[in-house]
């Protein structure tokens, strides 16, 4: 689906500005002077190298930076049109509850080893009722579970996170975000802890997920190839700043910054072995290889 521009930005970040802490008395411009929006639907990636401020930017959009007084946050964060820099912790708990969700990396730390899958898809469905073993909740969990590629969501329910593997906990991850219905789901390098089919599945998961329920997505990575596969929309972060934005056509093809374009050379060197292909779409490799063959 392709986010109309006349539709009110879901997300719209303005000149936004983080400093963190990095010892007593020194701290660090983590991003400056960034400006992006979501529109209710869309999908959207950031893309750029390890400490360019990708994950910065995903965890204030969440609310989710850490809450000492010396994270200085500057500029303007509207959630469906609410201001949220500077707001309490209270109104980013109502945005995380009902609007933005955020998956990472790691599922392990955001799963609780001694309680089964399903119990846990539960609790994020209906804080307040899953305790009772409502069993109208229990169904509406084993449905996220089906939705997040479960072919038999009632084996998975019963499992201890322990018990299941990478892929799988991050599918349970996406299951358990899904389940609290948010407008717009944060998925900060989902996929990078895992091997390359298993990435292929757990994107495939996110894609359809997000896909069914008509949630945003931000993707972050800083693998091009994921996020040009997934989204429609790119930011290209260097160095704490937005140096490139565009369709993702348009960012595969024609980069203006010489930031985006080594990012895509380096993509486009078949010799690098570490380098993922497959997930770019074929009709843009195809682009991509003629215009190396120039
Ligand atoms: N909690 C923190 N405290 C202090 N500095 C931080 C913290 N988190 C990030 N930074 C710094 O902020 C800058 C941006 O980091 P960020 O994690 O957003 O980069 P990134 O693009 O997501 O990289 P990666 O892919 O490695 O996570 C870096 O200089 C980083 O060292």
């Amino acid at each position: 689906m392709t986010a109309s521009t006349h539709t009110e930005p879901l997300v719209k970040v303005t000149d936004l500005a983080v400093n963190l802490p990095t010892g007593r008395r020194s701290s660090v411009d983590a991003v400056t002077q960034v400006s992006l929006e979501i529109h209710p639907g869309e999908k959207v990636g950031i893309i750029g190298e390890s400490g360019s401020g990708k994950s910065v930017t995903g965890r204030a959009v969440a609310g989710l930076l850490p809450t000492s007084p010396r994270v200085k946050i500057q500029g303007s964060i509207l959630v469906d049109g609410e201001e949220m820099v500077g707001a309490p912790a209270e109104a980013w708990r109502q945005v995380r509850t009902h609007k933005v969700g955020m998956i990472f990396q790691d599922p392990l730390t955001y799963l609780n080893p001694v309680m089964r899958v399903g119990r846990q898809v539960e609790e994020s469905i209906a804080p307040r009722r899953w305790k009772n073993r409502d069993p109208q909740v229990r169904t509406q969990a084993l449905e996220f579970l089906e939705l997040a590629g479960f072919p038999d969501p009632p084996s998975v329910a019963r499992r201890y996170p322990h018990e299941l593997s990478g892929g799988m906990r991050q599918r349970v991850l996406i299951a358990i975000a899904i389940a609290k219905c948010p407008r717009l789901l944060i998925a900060d390098e989902p996929t990078t802890a895992l091997d390359a089919t298993v990435q292929k599945r757990v994107l495939e998961t996110l894609h359809n997920t997000v896909e069914e329920t008509g949630t945003s997505l931000i993707l972050i990575s800083h693998d091009i190839g994921v996020v040009a596969s997934m989204t429609e929309r790119i930011y290209v972060m260097y160095r704490g700043r937005v140096v490139e934005s565009g369709t993702t056509h348009q960012i595969l093809t024609a980069p203006e910054h010489p930031y985006t374009q080594a990012l895509l050379r380096s993509v486009r060197s078949l010799s690098e072995p570490d380098v993922e292909l497959y997930s770019i779409p074929l009709e843009l490799r195809r682009q991509l290889a003629m215009e190396e063959a120039v």
